[in-house]
């Protein structure tokens, strides 16, 4: 089933209701950064989201470097932000 792609206004309200994500790509995506203790929490983090985006069968482009995350979440099957990254951003931030 097809994800329909949000416009600006509609991405905007749902921006609203997450803390630290920010737009990127030019309104295609969302964006973080994650700061942990050290690599072996970062990672810990990484398997946890890795098991959500599982679940949700959306999956983040994100990197990692020590105890840094960055992750960014966009639909590839809408060429934009759909309602599936603003849901996983939301169950993202609630792992912290
Ligand atoms: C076949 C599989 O359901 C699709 O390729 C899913 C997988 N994970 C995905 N992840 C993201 N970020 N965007 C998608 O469009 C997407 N599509």
């Amino acid at each position: 089933m097809g994800v329909s792609k949000l416009d600006r206004s509609e991405a905007e309200q749902r921006l609203a209701k997450l803390d630290d994500w920010e737009f990127s790509r030019d309104g295609d995506a969302i964006k973080r950064e994650f700061k942990f203790d050290d690599f072996v929490a970062a990672w810990g983090f990484m398997s946890r989201v890795a098991i959500l985006a599982e679940k949700q069968d959306h999956h983040p482009e994100w990197s990692n470097v020590y105890n840094t995350v960055e992750i960014e979440l966009t639909t590839h099957d809408a060429d934009g932000l759909s309602e599936r990254d603003f849901t996983l951003a939301g169950d993202i931030d609630a792992l912290r």
